[in-house]
Parts: C-alpha cells; structure tokens; sequence
C-alpha cells in the first residue's frame, strides 16, 4: 500500500479576480494552476501551502483557508496524488515570476479552463462560490478524465 503523495494547491482571490499562474516546467507545464508543489518531511501541510505560494509566487498569504480535497489517479500509477486545496484573500508582497511559474491576474468570468488541467472545470465553480469540496479523478495520460465524483461537503 503505497501512501497517497502530499501536495498543496493555493488560490490568491480578489472580489473579481484570481491569481494564476503558468507551470513553466515539471509536473503540469504548459497550464495554468494555482501555485503549490510537494509536502516535505518535517512541515506541516499549511507551513508547505505557504511556502510553496512564497517561492513561486513571491505572495505571503495571510489568511489561508482549506477548501478542497482533491485525489488523483493516473492509469498505470499505483501513486495517488492527494492535493490539499487553500484560498487566500489577504497577502503581502507583489506577484513575482520565478523558475517555475509565471504569475497573472484573471478576471473570475474569464478563466482560461482550455489551458488548466482537465478536471478544474468542474470543481473551480465550487471554489469561487465559496464552497468546500472533496474529489476523486481517474485520469489516463495528463488530458482525459475516465471518471469522477465530486462532491460539496460541509467540512473537510
Ligand atoms: N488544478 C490541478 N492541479 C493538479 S496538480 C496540483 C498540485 C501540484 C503538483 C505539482 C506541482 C505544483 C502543484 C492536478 N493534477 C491533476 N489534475 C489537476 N488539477
């Protein structure tokens, strides 16, 4: 039984707008994510949210929040990814590039779900309502979702 592989996933959320950014290389290059990475030994999954979103975004959240649980599985990969969903709509510092993303403002009605990963379409209305959320995604390759349940839960 191999253990589910730890990651964070931050949203930067202003009353119109979010911040995105472009996965530069690596793990989802080529879409636009919010920012996030790995939970390494010896941190909590809050302190890893919080640094991940520092290193690639140059944003130091103030008020984060979990709103998501996401699993998922790839054909053929016996590792799940359990991604650990956060927003934050109060932080310091500037969106900054860095060696991984490049950071960029949206417009909440213009979200660029052709150049995210697949399964965001469904459950990214559920996080701009406000809504805690839990997941699970069978995909085959990075671009086809086989399929899924999503579902609103009270808490997470
Ligand atoms: N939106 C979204 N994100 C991910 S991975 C997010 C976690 C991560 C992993 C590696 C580097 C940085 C961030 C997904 N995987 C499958 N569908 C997906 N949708």
């Amino acid at each position: 039984m191999v253990a589910n592989k730890l990651l964070t996933l931050v949203f930067v959320r202003e009353p119109t707008r979010i911040l995105l950014g472009l996965k530069k290389r690596g793990f989802g290059m080529g879409r636009w994510n919010g920012f996030g990475g790995k939970v390494e030994t010896g941190e909590t999954i809050i302190q890893a949210a919080l640094r991940e979103l520092q290193e690639e975004s140059g944003l130091k959240a103030k008020n984060l929040q979990e709103v998501g649980l996401l699993k998922f599985e790839f054909v053929g990969d016996p590792q799940l990814l359990e991604v650990h969903v956060f927003t934050s709509s109060e932080y310091e510092g500037k969106p900054t590039e860095s060696s991984e993303m490049k950071p960029q403002w949206y417009d909440i009605d213009s979200i660029p779900f052709d150049k995210m990963w697949p399964d965001d379409k469904w459950w990214f209305p559920l996080l701009l309502k406000g809504s805690k959320f839990s997941g699970y995604f069978l995909f085959e390759g990075h671009d086809d979702v086989l399929n899924y349940t999503l579902e609103e839960v009270d808490s997470l």
